[in-house]
Protein backbone atom coordinates (compact mmCIF):
# COMPACT_ATOMS: atom_id res chain seq x y z
CA UNK A 1 0.00 0.00 0.00
CA UNK A 2 2.58 2.14 0.86
CA UNK A 3 5.03 1.62 -1.95
CA UNK A 4 2.40 1.81 -4.29
CA UNK A 5 1.04 5.26 -2.92
CA UNK A 6 4.71 6.48 -3.38
CA UNK A 7 5.16 5.07 -7.09
CA UNK A 8 1.88 7.08 -7.41
CA UNK A 9 3.25 9.96 -6.46
CA UNK A 10 6.50 9.89 -8.60
CA UNK A 11 4.98 8.82 -11.44
CA UNK A 12 2.82 11.76 -11.01
CA UNK A 13 5.83 13.74 -10.11
CA UNK A 14 6.95 12.24 -13.91
CA UNK A 15 4.18 12.90 -15.72
CA UNK A 16 3.42 16.62 -14.82
CA UNK A 17 6.92 17.47 -14.69
CA UNK A 18 6.46 17.12 -18.37
CA UNK A 19 5.91 20.23 -18.43
CA UNK A 20 3.84 23.13 -20.05
CA UNK A 21 6.00 21.91 -23.42
CA UNK A 22 5.06 18.29 -23.32
CA UNK A 23 8.18 16.81 -23.79
CA UNK A 24 8.25 13.25 -22.21
CA UNK A 25 11.10 11.24 -23.64
CA UNK A 26 14.01 11.78 -20.67
CA UNK A 27 16.07 9.78 -18.74
CA UNK A 28 14.47 7.81 -15.65
CA UNK A 29 16.73 9.24 -12.93
CA UNK A 30 14.26 7.68 -9.98
CA UNK A 31 16.56 5.50 -8.84
CA UNK A 32 18.67 5.87 -5.62
CA UNK A 33 22.03 6.30 -7.63
CA UNK A 34 22.01 9.68 -8.54
CA UNK A 35 23.66 12.37 -7.52
CA UNK A 36 23.90 13.73 -3.86
CA UNK A 37 21.76 16.56 -4.38
CA UNK A 38 20.82 18.57 -1.25
CA UNK A 39 17.23 21.32 -0.92
CA UNK A 40 16.39 23.21 1.40
CA UNK A 41 12.83 24.23 2.49
CA UNK A 42 12.78 27.83 4.47
CA UNK A 43 9.09 28.50 6.17
CA UNK A 44 9.58 24.35 6.63
CA UNK A 45 7.23 24.45 9.44
CA UNK A 46 4.12 26.40 8.28
CA UNK A 47 1.06 25.67 5.64
CA UNK A 48 3.09 24.90 2.72
CA UNK A 49 6.06 24.51 4.26
CA UNK A 50 5.04 21.13 6.26
CA UNK A 51 2.92 18.67 3.15
CA UNK A 52 5.95 20.66 0.53
CA UNK A 53 8.92 18.82 2.78
CA UNK A 54 6.52 15.49 2.85
CA UNK A 55 6.52 16.21 -1.12
CA UNK A 56 10.61 16.63 -1.62
CA UNK A 57 10.95 13.64 1.03
CA UNK A 58 9.15 11.44 -1.23
CA UNK A 59 11.10 12.52 -4.53
CA UNK A 60 14.38 10.07 -4.75
CA UNK A 61 16.33 12.63 -6.70
CA UNK A 62 17.19 14.35 -3.22
CA UNK A 63 19.93 13.05 -0.94
CA UNK A 64 19.89 15.68 1.77
CA UNK A 65 16.43 17.27 3.12
CA UNK A 66 17.41 20.68 5.04
CA UNK A 67 14.16 21.61 6.95
CA UNK A 68 14.41 25.36 8.43
CA UNK A 69 11.95 27.43 10.30
CA UNK A 70 12.02 29.86 13.18
CA UNK A 71 10.25 27.31 15.33
CA UNK A 72 8.79 24.31 15.21
CA UNK A 73 11.07 22.41 12.65
CA UNK A 74 12.90 19.63 14.54
CA UNK A 75 8.23 17.97 14.65
CA UNK A 76 8.23 18.22 11.36
CA UNK A 77 11.46 16.92 10.27
CA UNK A 78 11.34 13.90 12.91
CA UNK A 79 7.69 13.23 11.83
CA UNK A 80 9.49 13.07 7.85
CA UNK A 81 12.49 11.67 8.72
CA UNK A 82 10.85 8.55 9.49
CA UNK A 83 9.45 7.82 5.51
CA UNK A 84 11.43 5.03 4.14
CA UNK A 85 12.91 6.99 0.99
CA UNK A 86 16.45 7.95 0.21
CA UNK A 87 16.61 11.61 1.79
CA UNK A 88 18.47 12.33 5.11
CA UNK A 89 16.21 14.77 7.09
CA UNK A 90 17.76 17.87 9.40
CA UNK A 91 15.41 19.92 10.87
CA UNK A 92 16.61 23.90 11.68
CA UNK A 93 15.39 26.14 14.00
CA UNK A 94 16.28 29.79 14.57
CA UNK A 95 17.98 32.02 13.49
CA UNK A 96 21.72 30.64 14.30
CA UNK A 97 21.17 27.24 12.62
CA UNK A 98 20.18 29.11 9.30
CA UNK A 99 23.77 28.75 8.23
CA UNK A 100 24.37 25.06 8.74
CA UNK A 101 20.60 24.24 7.15
CA UNK A 102 22.26 26.18 3.95
CA UNK A 103 25.05 24.94 3.81
CA UNK A 104 25.88 22.98 0.52
CA UNK A 105 22.45 23.61 -0.80
CA UNK A 106 21.58 22.62 -4.60
CA UNK A 107 18.03 24.67 -4.32
CA UNK A 108 16.21 26.62 -1.49
CA UNK A 109 12.79 26.96 -1.86
CA UNK A 110 11.30 29.30 0.01
CA UNK A 111 7.53 29.09 1.37
CA UNK A 112 8.40 31.66 4.90
CA UNK A 113 6.08 34.65 5.08
CA UNK A 114 2.74 35.16 6.26
CA UNK A 115 -0.46 34.24 3.71
CA UNK A 116 -2.94 36.20 3.01
CA UNK A 117 -6.65 36.74 4.66
CA UNK A 118 -10.00 37.58 2.40
CA UNK A 119 -9.90 40.81 1.22
CA UNK A 120 -6.50 41.01 1.27
CA UNK A 121 -4.21 41.40 -1.98
CA UNK A 122 -0.87 39.59 -2.34
CA UNK A 123 0.39 43.07 -2.25
CA UNK A 124 -0.73 43.55 1.41
CA UNK A 125 1.77 41.29 2.24
CA UNK A 126 4.48 43.04 0.97
CA UNK A 127 5.37 45.09 4.46
CA UNK A 128 6.32 41.75 6.13
CA UNK A 129 6.99 39.43 3.52
CA UNK A 130 9.89 41.55 1.90
CA UNK A 131 12.00 41.89 5.35
CA UNK A 132 11.63 37.82 5.58
CA UNK A 133 12.70 37.35 2.47
CA UNK A 134 15.27 40.21 2.14
CA UNK A 135 16.97 38.21 5.29
CA UNK A 136 16.43 34.82 4.12
CA UNK A 137 18.53 36.12 0.45
CA UNK A 138 21.25 37.08 2.37
CA UNK A 139 21.71 34.28 3.96
CA UNK A 140 21.40 32.17 0.80
CA UNK A 141 24.84 34.96 -0.64
CA UNK A 142 26.44 34.16 2.10
CA UNK A 143 26.16 30.24 2.91
CA UNK A 144 25.22 29.06 -0.49
CA UNK A 145 25.20 31.31 -3.48
CA UNK A 146 25.25 28.84 -5.87
CA UNK A 147 21.91 27.62 -5.00
CA UNK A 148 19.00 27.10 -7.39
CA UNK A 149 16.23 29.76 -5.53
CA UNK A 150 12.64 29.20 -5.60
CA UNK A 151 10.41 32.06 -4.50
CA UNK A 152 7.05 30.87 -3.47
CA UNK A 153 6.81 33.63 -0.77
CA UNK A 154 4.38 36.88 -1.79
CA UNK A 155 4.15 38.95 -3.60
CA UNK A 156 6.29 36.83 -6.26
CA UNK A 157 5.93 39.74 -8.58
CA UNK A 158 8.09 42.07 -5.77
CA UNK A 159 10.07 39.22 -3.43
CA UNK A 160 11.64 38.07 -7.18
CA UNK A 161 13.10 41.40 -7.79
CA UNK A 162 13.84 42.01 -4.07
CA UNK A 163 16.08 38.71 -3.87
CA UNK A 164 17.82 39.83 -7.28
CA UNK A 165 18.81 43.10 -5.12
CA UNK A 166 20.08 41.16 -2.35
CA UNK A 167 22.08 38.79 -4.33
CA UNK A 168 23.33 41.96 -6.87
CA UNK A 169 24.58 43.47 -3.84
CA UNK A 170 26.29 40.74 -2.39
CA UNK A 171 27.90 40.29 -5.63
CA UNK A 172 26.44 36.84 -6.48
CA UNK A 173 23.68 37.13 -8.52
CA UNK A 174 23.28 34.69 -11.20
CA UNK A 175 20.03 35.46 -13.13
CA UNK A 176 19.80 31.99 -13.78
CA UNK A 177 19.25 30.85 -10.49
CA UNK A 178 16.59 32.88 -9.73
CA UNK A 179 12.98 31.65 -9.93
CA UNK A 180 9.53 33.02 -9.22
CA UNK A 181 7.15 29.68 -8.67
CA UNK A 182 4.31 30.27 -10.67
CA UNK A 183 3.54 26.54 -11.07
CA UNK A 184 0.15 26.75 -9.17
CA UNK A 185 -1.52 28.92 -11.93
CA UNK A 186 -0.56 26.07 -14.28
CA UNK A 187 -1.59 23.50 -12.39
CA UNK A 188 -4.63 25.80 -11.86
CA UNK A 189 -5.19 26.34 -15.47
CA UNK A 190 -4.42 22.48 -16.50
CA UNK A 191 -6.79 21.56 -14.06
CA UNK A 192 -10.17 24.06 -14.95
CA UNK A 193 -8.83 23.34 -18.89
CA UNK A 194 -9.54 19.86 -18.64
CA UNK A 195 -12.97 20.64 -16.86
CA UNK A 196 -14.57 22.64 -19.30
CA UNK A 197 -13.27 20.91 -22.55
CA UNK A 198 -14.23 17.62 -20.59
CA UNK A 199 -10.51 15.97 -21.46
CA UNK A 200 -8.31 13.76 -19.21
CA UNK A 201 -6.10 16.56 -17.41
CA UNK A 202 -3.07 14.68 -17.28
CA UNK A 203 -2.95 14.90 -20.99
CA UNK A 204 -3.17 19.21 -20.90
CA UNK A 205 -0.55 21.32 -21.15
CA UNK A 206 -1.66 24.84 -20.68
CA UNK A 207 1.21 27.66 -20.53
CA UNK A 208 0.44 30.47 -18.04
CA UNK A 209 2.72 33.97 -18.33
CA UNK A 210 2.99 36.93 -16.81
CA UNK A 211 3.11 37.63 -12.94
CA UNK A 212 1.23 35.85 -9.85
CA UNK A 213 -1.03 38.17 -8.50
CA UNK A 214 -4.63 38.63 -10.51
CA UNK A 215 -4.45 40.37 -14.34
CA UNK A 216 -1.08 39.75 -14.12
CA UNK A 217 -1.56 36.05 -14.04
CA UNK A 218 -2.34 35.49 -18.22
CA UNK A 219 -3.15 31.64 -19.17
CA UNK A 220 -2.54 31.24 -23.06
CA UNK A 221 -5.61 28.93 -23.33
CA UNK A 222 -5.18 29.59 -27.40
CA UNK A 223 -2.13 27.21 -26.55
CA UNK A 224 -3.96 24.84 -24.60
CA UNK A 225 -3.71 21.37 -25.27
CA UNK A 226 -4.89 19.21 -26.71
CA UNK A 227 -6.98 21.79 -29.09
CA UNK A 228 -11.03 21.88 -27.91
CA UNK A 229 -12.27 25.10 -29.80
CA UNK A 230 -13.77 26.45 -26.50
CA UNK A 231 -16.34 29.40 -27.15
CA UNK A 232 -14.86 32.70 -26.22
CA UNK A 233 -17.13 33.42 -23.14
CA UNK A 234 -15.63 30.30 -21.72
CA UNK A 235 -12.56 31.65 -22.31
CA UNK A 236 -13.29 34.96 -20.43
CA UNK A 237 -14.38 33.05 -17.25
CA UNK A 238 -11.76 30.21 -17.28
CA UNK A 239 -9.18 32.90 -17.53
CA UNK A 240 -11.10 34.63 -14.39
CA UNK A 241 -11.01 31.46 -12.58
CA UNK A 242 -6.92 31.02 -13.39
CA UNK A 243 -6.60 34.92 -12.24
CA UNK A 244 -8.84 34.48 -9.28
CA UNK A 245 -7.62 30.95 -8.32
CA UNK A 246 -5.65 31.88 -5.07
CA UNK A 247 -8.17 34.16 -4.04
CA UNK A 248 -11.10 31.25 -4.61
CA UNK A 249 -9.14 29.23 -1.68
CA UNK A 250 -8.61 32.10 0.87
CA UNK A 251 -12.23 33.15 0.88
CA UNK A 252 -12.73 28.95 1.31
CA UNK A 253 -10.30 29.19 4.12
CA UNK A 254 -12.33 31.88 5.60
CA UNK A 255 -9.38 33.89 7.64
CA UNK A 256 -7.29 30.21 7.96
CA UNK A 257 -4.93 31.20 5.34
CA UNK A 258 -4.34 30.72 1.50
CA UNK A 259 -3.50 27.95 -0.96
CA UNK A 260 -1.20 25.10 0.90
CA UNK A 261 -2.00 21.52 -0.74
CA UNK A 262 -1.94 22.67 -3.97
CA UNK A 263 0.94 24.89 -3.50
CA UNK A 264 2.64 22.11 -2.04
CA UNK A 265 2.05 19.97 -4.94
CA UNK A 266 3.10 22.63 -7.50
CA UNK A 267 6.36 23.61 -5.47
CA UNK A 268 7.17 20.08 -5.46
CA UNK A 269 6.46 19.62 -8.84
CA UNK A 270 9.24 23.20 -10.02
CA UNK A 271 11.86 21.73 -7.54
CA UNK A 272 11.47 18.53 -9.01
CA UNK A 273 11.91 19.94 -12.59
CA UNK A 274 14.96 22.04 -11.21
CA UNK A 275 16.07 19.21 -10.36
CA UNK A 276 15.79 17.06 -13.40
CA UNK A 277 17.53 19.96 -15.00
CA UNK A 278 20.67 20.03 -12.87
CA UNK A 279 21.22 16.22 -13.48
CA UNK A 280 20.99 17.11 -16.96
CA UNK A 281 17.86 15.73 -18.24
CA UNK A 282 17.43 17.29 -21.33
CA UNK A 283 13.94 19.27 -22.32
CA UNK A 284 12.79 20.26 -19.10
CA UNK A 285 10.53 23.49 -19.59
CA UNK A 286 8.48 24.77 -17.07
CA UNK A 287 6.91 28.34 -16.66
CA UNK A 288 8.65 30.47 -13.98
CA UNK A 289 8.87 33.93 -13.34
CA UNK A 290 12.62 34.91 -14.16
CA UNK A 291 14.74 37.86 -15.22
CA UNK A 292 13.52 38.13 -19.09
CA UNK A 293 14.09 40.16 -21.93
CA UNK A 294 10.82 38.60 -24.16
CA UNK A 295 9.00 41.86 -23.09
CA UNK A 296 9.97 44.67 -21.93
CA UNK A 297 10.05 43.92 -18.38
CA UNK A 298 12.76 42.71 -16.42
CA UNK A 299 10.99 39.99 -14.81
CA UNK A 300 8.47 38.12 -16.48
CA UNK A 301 6.68 34.69 -16.28
CA UNK A 302 7.38 32.33 -19.01
CA UNK A 303 8.02 29.01 -20.15
CA UNK A 304 11.59 28.15 -19.18
CA UNK A 305 14.18 25.50 -20.20
CA UNK A 306 15.87 23.92 -17.48
CA UNK A 307 19.15 22.94 -17.21
CA UNK A 308 22.83 21.97 -15.38
CA UNK A 309 22.99 25.81 -14.63
CA UNK A 310 19.40 26.68 -14.22
CA UNK A 311 17.33 28.77 -16.73
CA UNK A 312 18.90 27.73 -19.77
CA UNK A 313 16.60 29.68 -22.31
CA UNK A 314 13.78 31.60 -21.43
CA UNK A 315 11.37 30.56 -23.90
CA UNK A 316 9.28 33.45 -26.42
CA UNK A 317 5.54 33.54 -25.35
CA UNK A 318 4.22 32.02 -29.23
CA UNK A 319 1.57 32.73 -30.97
CA UNK A 320 -1.16 34.63 -29.32
CA UNK A 321 -4.94 35.38 -29.31
CA UNK A 322 -6.09 39.23 -29.78
CA UNK A 323 -7.54 38.66 -26.06
CA UNK A 324 -4.27 37.44 -24.84
CA UNK A 325 -2.62 40.38 -26.49
CA UNK A 326 -4.98 42.82 -24.91
CA UNK A 327 -4.07 40.67 -21.82
CA UNK A 328 -0.74 41.11 -21.95
CA UNK A 329 -0.67 45.25 -22.47
CA UNK A 330 -3.57 44.96 -19.56
CA UNK A 331 -0.89 43.31 -16.73
CA UNK A 332 2.20 45.69 -17.85
CA UNK A 333 1.49 48.37 -15.75
CA UNK A 334 0.73 46.23 -12.28
CA UNK A 335 4.15 44.10 -13.09
CA UNK A 336 6.11 46.94 -13.67
CA UNK A 337 4.81 48.45 -10.49
CA UNK A 338 5.63 45.73 -8.33
CA UNK A 339 8.63 45.15 -9.77
CA UNK A 340 9.85 48.53 -9.33
CA UNK A 341 8.68 48.26 -5.35
CA UNK A 342 10.72 45.27 -4.92
CA UNK A 343 13.90 46.65 -5.84
CA UNK A 344 13.39 50.39 -4.52
CA UNK A 345 12.93 48.15 -0.72
CA UNK A 346 15.96 46.52 -1.48
CA UNK A 347 17.94 49.51 -2.53
CA UNK A 348 16.76 51.45 -0.12
CA UNK A 349 16.67 48.73 3.02
N1 LIG B 1 3.77 31.38 -5.19
C1 LIG B 1 2.57 30.88 -4.99
O1 LIG B 1 1.91 30.41 -5.91
C2 LIG B 1 1.98 30.85 -3.62
C3 LIG B 1 2.56 31.55 -2.59
N2 LIG B 1 2.04 31.50 -1.33
C4 LIG B 1 2.74 32.27 -0.29
O2 LIG B 1 3.55 31.41 0.49
C5 LIG B 1 3.80 32.02 1.76
C6 LIG B 1 3.63 31.00 2.89
O3 LIG B 1 2.30 30.58 2.97
P1 LIG B 1 1.81 29.51 4.11
O4 LIG B 1 2.76 28.39 4.17
O5 LIG B 1 0.39 29.27 3.88
O6 LIG B 1 2.00 30.41 5.42
P2 LIG B 1 2.18 29.88 6.95
O7 LIG B 1 2.01 31.08 7.82
O8 LIG B 1 1.36 28.70 7.17
O9 LIG B 1 3.71 29.42 6.97
C7 LIG B 1 4.76 30.33 6.81
C8 LIG B 1 5.93 29.82 7.60
O10 LIG B 1 6.99 30.75 7.41
C9 LIG B 1 7.69 30.81 8.63
N3 LIG B 1 8.52 32.00 8.69
C10 LIG B 1 8.20 33.28 8.99
N4 LIG B 1 9.29 34.05 9.01
C11 LIG B 1 10.34 33.25 8.71
C12 LIG B 1 11.73 33.45 8.58
N5 LIG B 1 12.28 34.65 8.76
N6 LIG B 1 12.50 32.39 8.29
C13 LIG B 1 11.96 31.16 8.11
N7 LIG B 1 10.66 30.90 8.22
C14 LIG B 1 9.86 31.94 8.52
C15 LIG B 1 6.61 30.78 9.70
O11 LIG B 1 7.15 30.43 10.95
C16 LIG B 1 5.67 29.75 9.12
O12 LIG B 1 5.97 28.46 9.59
C17 LIG B 1 2.83 33.20 1.84
O13 LIG B 1 3.54 34.39 1.57
C18 LIG B 1 1.84 32.92 0.73
O14 LIG B 1 1.22 34.08 0.25
C19 LIG B 1 0.95 30.74 -1.04
C20 LIG B 1 0.35 30.00 -2.03
C21 LIG B 1 0.77 30.04 -3.40
O1 LIG C 1 -3.65 33.68 -3.23
C1 LIG C 1 -2.76 33.68 -2.38
O2 LIG C 1 -2.61 34.56 -1.53
C2 LIG C 1 -1.77 32.56 -2.40
C3 LIG C 1 -1.33 32.36 -3.79
O3 LIG C 1 -0.45 33.03 -4.29
C4 LIG C 1 -2.11 31.46 -4.62
O4 LIG C 1 -2.88 30.63 -4.11
O5 LIG C 1 -1.97 31.54 -5.84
Amino acid sequence: MKVSMLRSVQSALKRTSSSTGGHILRRDFSSESGPNRKVAVLGAAGGIGQPLALLMKLNPLVSHLSLYDIAGTPGVAADVSHINTRSEVKGYAGEENLAEALDGADIVIIPAGVPRKPGMTRDDLFNINAGIVKSLCTAIAKYCPHALVNMISNPVNSTVPIAAEVFKKAGTYDEKRLFGVTTLDVVRAKTFYAGKAKVPVAGVNVPVVGGHAGVTILPLFSQATPKANLPHEEIIALTKRTQDGGTEVVEAKAGKGSATLSMAYAGAIFADACLKGLNGVPDVVECSYVQSTITELPFFASKVRLGKNGVEEVLGLGALSDFEKEGLEKLKPELQSSIEKGIKFASQS
